[in-house]
């Protein structure tokens, strides 16, 4: 089902310390589809993107309330795993961060952490993860090399392949071509495409324009709330909202 939601966001509230920086964000995020994360610096993108798999677990003094659904299940409850989340909601970062190892390790790592033992099924692995991530043509000479000979793009792509590789179904992604040329930026565009064949994506993205290619959902956040979401085209063709308008029309920034 396309329409399914995969990710119920209701109510949702987080302080670092005593800086509240998201005041009840309820957002429905649906299956197989693009979801854009846009809004000025500071106005709480990294850090709600962050809420979907407890990334801010891991920062200090850092409170959440209100629920994010998940199969049923709120993420937050006591008896949620984050390890397990992580694993069913992965996160492609700003910068490409491969392991300092070859490109077949950094796939093969968290298939065998999570337990696949047998060699041939981890080679099928890392091609086809690879091939997912449109990289296996580039690299399927010298995947026992250092991803670190990679290039920034092919970096970034690889980090989306590792993702890939323990059957994730939601991928988060923080700016993840912010880093990047326009070439690779593109490439990584086009791959956001076939990914959302059989994947949820949600990405944090300053460019408008990119939000508007890659998108069928965008969210538009200024100072920790959410200001207005909507079908993509609705928002940049005929935002609801004042202050979404100001904004993509570039008043202000
Ligand atoms: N680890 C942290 N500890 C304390 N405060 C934080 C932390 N991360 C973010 N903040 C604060 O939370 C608010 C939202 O920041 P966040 O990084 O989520 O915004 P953003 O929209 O992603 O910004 P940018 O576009 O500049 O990356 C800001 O006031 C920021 O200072």
């Amino acid at each position: 089902m396309n329409d399914e939601i995969i990710l119920n966001v209701q109510d949702l509230n987080l302080w670092y310390g005593e800086n509240h920086a998201l005041h009840q964000v309820t957002l429905p995020i649906k299956n197989k589809k693009v979801t854009s994360l846009i809004g000025p610096s500071g106005c709480g993108k990294s850090t709600l993107i962050r809420c979907f798999n407890r990334m801010n677990d891991l920062v200090l003094g850092c409170h959440v309330s209100g629920n994010v659904i998940f199969h049923g299940q709120n993420i937050y409850d006591d008896g949620a795993d984050p390890v397990d989340l992580r694993k069913k909601i992965g996160m492609v970062f700003q910068k490409p961060n491969p392991f300092p190892k070859s490109i077949y390790e950094n796939i093969a790592y968290g298939p065998r952490i999570h337990g696949m033992k047998n060699k041939r099924e981890i080679d099928e692995t890392v091609e086809n993860c690879l091939r997912k991530a449109a990289l296996w043509n580039e690299v399927k000479d010298r995947i026992h090399e250092s991803a670190m000979g990679l290039s920034g793009g092919q970096q970034q792509r690889l980090c989306i392949a590792r993702t890939l590789a323990v059957n994730p179904e939601i991928i988060l992604m923080d700016e993840p071509c912010s880093a990047l040329d326009p070439i690779a930026t593109s490439k990584i565009e086009d791959l956001i495409e076939e990914l959302k064949k059989e994947y949820c994506v949600i990405i944090v993205t300053h460019s408008m324009s990119q939000a508007s290619r890659v998108s069928d959902y965008t969210a538009f956040m200024y100072l920790g709330d959410l200001i207005e979401f909507g079908d993509t085209r609705q928002i940049f063709e005929n935002p609801h909202k004042e202050l979404t308008e100001n904004y993509i029309t570039g008043r202000f920034g």
